[in-house]
């Protein structure tokens, strides 16, 4: 029973933007954490679709139920479970079902469909996002993957060595693990896999991290001794990565204006064995690039807040009503404004750390608006820096002419939805020549991957709310001047 009104509070809070779905999940210290975030997730996917039945029916006026729980019990009620976690809630529920039940038929006649998850409108996804593979990052600050490898050999599972591509990753069965094709340390297992249970993760000896969000760490690939910023860590998965790519030597210096997210972060931290952090509660657009303490500063991982657009399991339906679709799409694109001018607020300040050579830049959204296009207003604005050519043998770049940069989809490359850009300053007077990162086809780290030798907690958070600070035709002007000199640097 508590099942339900724990999956409604959560919806509840993520309309409030209180957090991400995961996040609020892992919060609410209910015992079967997968169950109330499948839950979760598969309410929210439906959402448009049980608005439509609760409205025809008049669920709400009758039962006098909060709206989110009354999706939840009539998503579990009608697609899910059967409501078998009962209680009081199935009783109210039940003298309701036919009615449910009739209106849920009527729909799909009148849609002509005959399957539930036809319903869906165009934009969500089908199938469930559980369906991704199964990434274990190895933390190699506690162990090795040799090590990994022969543990869960040990419990029954199948190592398979590595895999030769994308399609390996989606052939695994039950107890079947790979190494993964493009990433080191990195191993892949079926979709079913949990391993939050599971004793190497909760001693810190794994993290599960998806794919597409352990590329930046691995591209900054920051050599040990040196001094890097995490700019908005929490909860901190790629803070411990950049630290065990650092061997714990040097200096990690990580903010985040969360106070909650930090602590939590704090722990997991300690969990993974990270030492060389410098935790600060602060905003990074609030720290000074020429205080002393950052002089040495030569690598930079700005993943800041985006809308999560990427992340399977969130994205939304639309509205069946025109009215109602055009409202949502032009509250959509002013937060996509918001979100774009911070997160270029926030680049534009990492770029302006007097001796910073590198600044990795990602977000978990597929909006040009929080990717292509903060890049582009970015280059224009800072030309003492250039794109580097990312990892060639990855199979999606961002969009032209930004194909320097990485996208990640569920489609091409078995991920969440992801974008990757690096900066890197240039020399004075050099000309514009697009240097590339060039990871082998296996798995060896970037060639030149450091400057000295020359070169489900989940981390999705609540979108900022910032402020947009300029309008659209200077937006428009930006963009336009970047693209030409784009296609001058190319
Ligand atoms: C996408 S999450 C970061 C995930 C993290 N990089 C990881 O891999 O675990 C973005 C984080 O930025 C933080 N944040 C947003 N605006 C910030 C600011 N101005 N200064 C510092 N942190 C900020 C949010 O609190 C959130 O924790």
């Amino acid at each position: 029973m508590a099942l339900y009104s724990n999956a409604a509070g959560i919806l509840d809070k993520v309309e409030q933007k209180r957090g991400a779905v995961k996040t609020l999940v892992y919060d609410s210290k209910f015992e079967n954490i997968k169950q109330l975030f499948a839950l979760v997730c598969e309410t929210q996917k439906y959402s448009t679709v049980l608005q439509e039945i609760i409205d025809t029916t008049k669920l709400i006026k009758e039962t006098k139920l909060r709206i989110n729980l009354a999706k939840v019990l009539v998503y579990d009620l009608l697609f899910g479970q059967g409501l078998k976690c009962g209680g009081h809630w199935k009783t109210l529920m039940m003298k309701h079902r036919s009615r449910l039940q009739a209106a849920l038929a009527r729909m799909k006649v009148k849609k002509k469909v005959s399957c539930n998850e036809d319903l869906l409108p165009a934009n969500v996804k089908k199938g469930d996002g559980d369906q991704l593979p199964r990434y274990v990052r190895v933390n190699t600050l506690k162990t090795t993957v040799d090590d990994v490898i022969d543990y869960m050999k040990r419990e029954g599972f199948s190592y398979q060595g590595h895999a030769n591509g994308i399609q390996d990753l989606c052939r695994l069965s039950d107890k079947a693990f790979i190494s993964d094709l493009h990433l080191p340390n990195l191993l892949v297992f079926s979709a079913k896999t949990d391993f939050h249970d599971h004793f190497l993760y909760k001693a810190g000896h794994v993290i599960l991290q998806d794919k597409a969000s352990c590329l930046p760490a691995f591209l900054l690939n920051p050599p040990a001794g040196s001094h890097v910023i995490d700019a908005c860590a929490a909860p901190g998965n790629k803070t411990s990565h950049l630290a065990a790519l650092m061997s714990n030597k040097g200096k990690l210096f990580a903010f985040d204006h969360d106070a909650k997210r930090l602590s939590t972060m704090s722990t997991l931290l300690l969990r993974a064995g990270v030492t060389c952090q410098q935790l600060a509660n602060q905003d990074f657009l609030k720290v000074d690039p020429q205080s002393a303490e950052y002089k040495d500063v030569k690598y930079i991982l700005l993943d800041p807040s985006c809308s999560g657009s990427g992340m399977v399991c969130l994205r939304d339906g639309g509205s069946e009503l025109p009215e109602e679709q055009a409202q949502a799409e032009a509250k959509e694109a002013s937060r996509l404004q918001a979100l774009s001018a911070f997160q270029q607020r926030c680049l534009t300040h990492a770029l302006q750390f007097p001796r910073v050579q590198r600044v990795v830049y990602s977000t978990c959204s597929i909006h040009t608006e929080e990717n292509e296009q903060v890049v582009a207003a970015c280059l224009q604005q800072n030309p003492a820096f250039r794109l580097v050519k990312l990892f060639p043998q990855w199979p999606e770049r961002g969009l032209s002419p930004h194909t320097q940069c990485l996208r990640a989809s569920n489609t091409k490359t078995l991920t969440h939805g992801f974008f990757v850009a690096m900066f890197e300053r240039q020399a004075p007077g050099s000309q514009a020549m697009n240097q590339q990162i060039l990871p082998s086809p296996t798995v060896v780290p970037p060639v030149g991957g450091s400057l000295e030798a020359e070169e489900d907690v989940e981390e999705l958070c609540s979108p900022e709310e910032e402020q947009q600070n300029s309008s659209a035709k200077k937006r428009k002007r930006n963009r336009n001047r970047n693209r030409k000199k784009q296609k001058t640097t190319q």
